[in-house]
């Protein structure tokens, strides 16, 4: 929070390399955080487990100068290996328990919420941040729930006492919606990763949010 509680904004890539459009991966993160980026979330479902953490690591030493915490989807035991910042898991993932346990302190533990009683439950966890999955829809993502839109992130918000997370169909035509609706971090892959500058689309992405 800033002194007069004006909550500040997360841009959040996660990444996706077929959405990179056959441009070097690496690039396109790096210019999405000289443009704004400030979290970055590997997501990975297809790489073996080496490659994956080879993949982690690389990208933890592209980040580490610009303060920019990696945090990897689903797997723990890439996370502990590379030494990343945290891991993302949803509601088929490992229970919140048992990464607790596994994962050192201060590391940052994001959960996924797709209904009502996701959010209810998740009170009971000591996250660092809730994701309202997903927002819109999406093309990107094709096993999703019904979007929650955005009197669904009102609801999470008044519901909910976690710092929220929203992610799906968000681009820098709704970004301001979602940011003065209760999101805190705004989670974005096609609007920064297939575009053709991945630096101008963060810089546009992370002035609307704030405008
Ligand atoms: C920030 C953020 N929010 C939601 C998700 C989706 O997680 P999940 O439901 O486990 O789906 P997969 O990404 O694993 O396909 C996410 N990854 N990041
Ligand atoms: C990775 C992911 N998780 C989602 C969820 O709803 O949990 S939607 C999604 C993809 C978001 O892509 P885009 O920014 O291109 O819409
Ligand atoms: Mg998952």
């Amino acid at each position: 929070m800033t002194t007069n509680d004006t909550p500040v904004h997360q841009l959040y890539l996660v990444t996706d390399e077929p959405a990179c459009l056959g441009r070097d991966f690496y690039w396109v993160v790096e210019e999405a955080v000289q443009g704004g980026v400030t979290m970055v979330q590997l997501r990975e479902k297809h790489l073996s487990t080496r490659a994956f953490i080879d993949r982690a690591k690389r990208l933890k030493d592209i980040l580490l100068p610009y303060n920019v915490p990696l945090i990897i989807n689903d797997r723990v035991d890439v996370a502990l290996a590379a030494n990343a910042d945290g891991v993302h898991v949803g509601q088929s993932d490992m229970h919140f328990d048992m990464l607790n346990e596994m994962l050192p302190e201060g590391k940052i533990i994001g959960l996924s919420a797709e209904s009502e009683e996701d959010v209810v439950e998740a009170e009971n966890f000591d996250i660092s941040y809730l994701a309202v999955s997903p927002l819109f829809d999406t093309p990107t993502k094709t096993d999703i729930k019904k979007p929650w839109e955005i009197a669904g992130l009102q609801w999470v918000r008044k519901n909910s006492t976690h710092t929220l997370a929203a992610i799906g169909g968000i681009n820098a035509n709704n970004i301001r919606q979602a940011a003065t609706n209760g999101a805190e971090i705004i989670a974005i892959v096609s609007a920064i990763c297939s575009a053709p500058s991945p630096y101008e689309a963060a810089f546009r992405l992370k002035s609307a949010m704030h405008d």
